[in-house]
C-alpha cells in the first residue's frame, strides 16, 4: 500500500498536468515576470543568524496536516503573517496544498501582500513548471523534497529556481537524501539546507534528526531544523547541533495569540 506522501505525489502530477493544460509555460512565464521582484529569503536568515548568534525563524502558515488534521480553525492568513512579522520572524512559509493542507495559492499571496517578509512556497513540487508558477504567486523560495523525486529533477527545480532568482529550500530526512542533497549543491556558495525532524512517511518527529545529519551538510549551506519543535529548550538543542534556522508550524499556529508565542519561542 502506498504511504501518504506516494498518495500526495500522484496527485500533485495530477493536478499539474491540469495545470498546465490551462496555462502553458510561457503563460505561467509571463506571469512570473509581473510578479514583485523577490526578496531574499536565504539572505534574511542568514543576516538575522549574523546579527543575533541564534537561530533565525522560518514561521509556517498551516492550517491543518496528514498527521494532525485541522489544527488552526480560526485561519486569516495576512493577520497570522503580521503577527509573525511583529513576534520577530525572518521568513515567512505559507502551505499551498489544497487536499492534504487545507492551503491554497491565495493563503500565499494574501501572506506576502501583508508584510515584508520573504516566503516559501511550501508545496510538493514535481515539475519545473511548478516554478515559475510560485514566481508568479509571488514565491520568494520553493521547497525541494529530496525524498519525493530523484535527482536529475532535483537539479532542474533548483536550476529553474536560480533562473527565476529565488531561493531553494532543499529538504532532507536521512543520510542518503543529505548525500544527494550535497551533490547538488556542489560548488554553490547559496545552499540552504533542511532537515526535517518528521518523517513523511510514518509521521514520526525525531529532533536527533538534525543532530545526526548536520554534520554531513555540506560547508557553507545554511542549516534549517524543520518540524516538531515546541519549546525554546527544542531550538537550543537544534542550534546547539549546528541549526542557523528553524521551520515551525503547529506550535505557533495552536496558540491563541501567535505574535506573544513567536517571540517566547525565539526568547
Ligand atoms: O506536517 C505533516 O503532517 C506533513 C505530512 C506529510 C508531508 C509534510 C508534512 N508537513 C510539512 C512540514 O514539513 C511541516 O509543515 C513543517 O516542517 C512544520 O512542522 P511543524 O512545526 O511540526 O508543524
Amino acid at each position: 500500500m502506498s504511504d501518504v506522501l506516494d498518495r500526495i505525489a500522484a496527485y500533485k502530477r495530477e493536478d499539474v498536468a491540469a495545470r498546465k493544460a490551462a496555462v502553458s509555460q510561457d503563460a505561467i512565464e509571463a506571469r512570473a515576470k509581473k510578479a514583485s521582484a523577490p526578496r531574499g529569503f536565504r539572505a534574511a536568515l542568514a543576516s538575522r543568524f549574523a546579527e543575533t548568534g541564534r537561530p533565525a525563524l522560518i514561521a509556517e502558515i498551516k492550517k491543518a496536516s496528514p498527521s494532525k488534521g485541522l489544527i488552526r480553525a480560526d485561519f486569516d492568513p495576512p493577520v497570522l503573517a503580521q503577527a509573525y512579522e511583529r513576534g520577530g520572524a525572518s521568513c515567512l512559509s505559507v502551505l499551498t496544498d489544497g487536499p492534504s493542507f487545507q492551503g491554497d495559492d491565495a493563503h500565499l499571496t494574501a501572506a506576502r501582500a501583508a508584510v515584508a517578509l520573504p516566503c516559501l512556497r511550501k508545496d510538493f513540487l514535481v515539475d519545473p513548471w511548478q516554478v515559475a508558477e510560485s514566481r508568479a504567486l509571488g514565491a520568494d523560495c520553493i521547497l525541494i523534497i529530496m525524498d519525493m523525486i530523484d535527482d536529475a529533477l532535483a537539479a532542474e527545480l533548483l536550476a529553474e529556481a536560480t533562473r527565476w532568482g529565488m531561493d531553494a529550500l532543499i529538504e532532507t530526512h536521512d543520510a542518503d537524501e543529505m548525500a544527494r542533497a550535497a551533490k547538488l549543491v556542489e560548488g554553490r556558495d547559496d545552499a540552504l539546507i533542511g532537515v526535517n525532524n518528521r518523517s513523511l512517511r510514518t509521521f514520526e518527529v525525531d529532533l536527533a534528526t538534525t543532530e545526526q545529519l548536520a554534520a554531513m551538510s555540506p560547508e557553507g549551506a545554511l542549516l534549517v531544523a524543520e518540524s516538531g519543535l515546541f519549546t525554546p529548550q527544542d531550538v537550543a538543542r537544534v542550534a546547539k547541533a549546528g541549526a542557523r534556522a528553524l521551520l515551525v508550524g503547529e506550535s505557533l499556529m495552536r496558540q491563541a495569540d501567535v505574535e506573544a508565542a513567536t517571540r517566547a519561542l525565539l526568547a
